[in-house]
């Protein structure tokens, strides 16, 4: 990995693109869960290659102890009260900044080699890393409803100013980029929630 280059995954409700409400996801949505574990998991060779998952310290503190590190992809938790980096067990990496868990990551004496990095959140992680130039992807989940949802975490990702440098992509590329293992549904329907999955570049 010379050019390490970021995706990052998360689904927010529009228009304004919330993303959290007290600590937690503002909704349960099953299949939308499914997608970013296949998405976040799936390699071209499961026998060479791994994917890494790099989340902020309060996200990682909010997944059960015996849900964590989330299978089949290596963790790697930021917090500025980390030593620089260091492997705390086999998938779980500390690390006090992107640069450093990069360096990590890059590194070639892993028994498996990393082939995608995705960013999992959580907010403050997302809103600072939107302007990082080594984020190249953006699978964002476009969740929409009628009904008022409490919400109050937002991602300051600039999408629809006219001016973004950010272009949504077609619905054949994100295909091409999840693989087509994975079913892309449209419009899909859960609770009070109808949602699509997109894939957005930089210019
Ligand atoms: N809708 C979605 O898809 C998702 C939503 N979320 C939501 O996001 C919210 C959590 O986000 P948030 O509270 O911002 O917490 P984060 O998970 O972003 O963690 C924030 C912590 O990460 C560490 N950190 C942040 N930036 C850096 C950096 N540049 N270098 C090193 N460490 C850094 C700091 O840890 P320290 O304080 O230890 O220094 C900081 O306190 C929740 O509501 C959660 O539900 C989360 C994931 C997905
Ligand atoms: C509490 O820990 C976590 C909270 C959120 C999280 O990320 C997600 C969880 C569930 C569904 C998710 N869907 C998308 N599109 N993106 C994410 N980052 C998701 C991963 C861990």
């Amino acid at each position: 990995l010379s050019k390490p280059s970021i995706s990052l995954v998360v689904a927010a409700l529009k228009p304004n693109l919330g993303i959290g409400y007290q600590g937690k996801m503002p909704w349960r949505l099953r299949k939308e869960i499914k997608y970013f574990k296949d998405v976040t998991c799936k390699v071209s060779n499961p026998t060479s290659q791994i994917n890494a998952v790099i989340m902020g310290r309060k996200t990682w503190e909010s997944i059960p102890k015996k849900f964590r590190p989330l299978p089949d992809r290596i963790n790697v938790v930021l917090s500025r009260g980390f030593p620089t980096c260091e492997v705390i067990e086999e998938n779980i990496i500390h690390a006090n900044s992107l640069d450093e868990s990069l360096k990590y990551l890059s590194k070639s004496d892993h028994n498996r080699s990393i082939e995608r990095i995705f960013v999992i959140g959580g907010a403050e992680i997302y809103n600072t890393l939107i302007d990082d130039p080594r984020t190249s992807h953006l699978l964002l989940t476009e969740i929409e409803t009628d009904k008022e949802i409490p919400v109050d975490t937002y991602l300051k990702f600039p999408l629809y100013d006219e001016n973004t440098s950010w272009i949504k992509q077609s619905k054949q590329e994100l295909q091409s980029f999840v693989g087509d293992e994975i079913i892309l549904e449209d419009d899909i329907k859960e609770g009070d929630f109808v949602y699509n999955y997109t894939l957005w570049k930089r210019k």
